[in-house]
């Protein structure tokens, strides 16, 4: 696994991205595609500041591609308006439009020599030779290929292939950069190695990169902020902390780092009556009186010698796996629920499959739902 399954403190602060002016680059207002019966992109409304590293992160099918290519213009939209530095791109091509998009599969031409490949958008807008050849060279020194221009894509790594291909992307300096699983054919190693790499270009390009990505972890480590998909809508945008702890759905709560969503309803006195776990849940803060789920981090719940006070139950270890440096457990309440909750290494060896134990959490690590 390329990320910690848990956001450490140092990724989620260089996450913070704190930057007091956003001047927005990137303006998307009310974007909607249909493919034949399939609304891939529902009225979204996206602004995406100047400098930023957002990344876009949903399930299989959400929509991450189409908005890339259409934000490209390889795709038009039905609808809906999209203004960089407050310019409508509707009526520029792809190529005219001031921006870059790296693709999943790099799409190298294999017959040109890695300078070429880098240089071919520079020779396309007309820039003279000399001038060609030296924004080359600069941006296979970012990527860290210097003297590599002669060579054959063919007779690289795909890790190197990869950075040719940033390396293209880069080399006519875009304001914005839209990268659609840049990291997706890397081994675990060199896709968080190159992770950071990518964070460490974009704060010394200054450009904006919009990366779409499947990794949750990845989504997390990389961005200022995240964008979640779900069926064409954007359903949560924020910094990676406050996306992670404030799950707004059961779709983001279940999609980011698992969380338990525990279904039931509020009692009237403050309390969330959740019958799969048979007990009433006392979150801190006060529940919305149509609110139907509370989500429940794996690793906000401890175990504890009796389920005796609020927010405790007790449950049967269905099942235990080993992650490396913490286990995951499945345990079975009385109502019928089943909890993943997590297993630090430092807590000691795991409980058994079968055994029976308490668990409990801080009210405050309840997260009431809002669809
Ligand atoms: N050219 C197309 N023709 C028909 N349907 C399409 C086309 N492109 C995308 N779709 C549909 O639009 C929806 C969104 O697709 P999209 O590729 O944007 O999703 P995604 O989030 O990038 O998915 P993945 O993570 O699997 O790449 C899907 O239901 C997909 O089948």
């Amino acid at each position: 696994m390329p990320w910690r399954r848990r956001p450490s403190g140092r990724a989620a602060a260089a996450g913070a991205g704190s930057r007091p002016v956003a001047e927005v680059l990137l303006s998307l207002q009310g974007l909607s595609k249909r493919f034949g019966a399939t609304l891939a992109l529902d009225h979204l409304d996206l602004a995406v500041a100047a400098g930023e590293f957002l990344t876009l992160l949903g399930g299989s099918g959400s929509g991450k591609s189409t908005l890339l290519r259409v934000i490209a213009g390889f795709e038009a939209a039905d609808s809906g308006k999209i203004l960089l530095e407050g310019r409508d791109l509707a009526p520029l091509p792809p190529h005219a439009r001031p921006l870059n998009m790296m693709f999943q599969s790099y799409a190298l031409f294999p017959h040109l020599s890695v300078a070429d490949n880098v240089s071919y958008g520079l020779k396309r807008d007309g820039v003279a030779k000399p001038e060609r050849a030296r924004r080359v060279e600069q941006a296979l020194a970012m990527v860290g290929l210097e003297g590599f221009g002669g060579r054959s894509p063919q007779k690289l790594s795909g890790g190197q292939r990869q950075r040719v291909a940033l390396a293209r992307a880069l080399v006519k300096r875009p304001r914005l950069l839209l990268l659609d699983e840049p990291l997706g054919a890397l081994d675990a190693n060199l896709r968080e190695r190159t992770g950071f790499e990518l964070r460490a270009l974009q704060r010394e390009t200054g450009a904006a990169f919009i990366m779409v990505t499947h990794d949750q972890q990845e989504a997390l480590a990389l961005a200022d902020r995240v964008a979640v998909l779900e069926g064409g809508r954007l359903v949560q945008l924020g910094p990676p902390r406050a996306v992670y702890d404030q799950p707004a759905t059961r779709f983001v709560a279940g999609f980011l780092g698992g969380a338990n969503v525990l279904e039931g309803m509020p009692d009237g006195q403050g309390g969330f009556d959740c019958p799969g776990l048979g007990v009433t849940l006392r979150p801190a803060v006060a529940i919305p009186a149509d609110c139907r789920a509370c989500a429940l981090r794996p690793e906000r719940i401890a175990h504890l010698a009796h389920a005796d006070r609020p927010n405790s139950f007790d449950g049967i270890v269905e099942d235990v796996a080993f992650r490396g440096d913490d286990s995951l457990l499945l345990v079975r309440a009385s109502g019928g629920a089943l909890l993943r909750v997590g297993h630090a290494e430092e807590d000691g060896p795991p409980p058994e499959r079968g055994s029976r134990i308490a668990l409990g959490w801080e009210a405050a690590a309840l997260v009431p739902l809002h669809s």
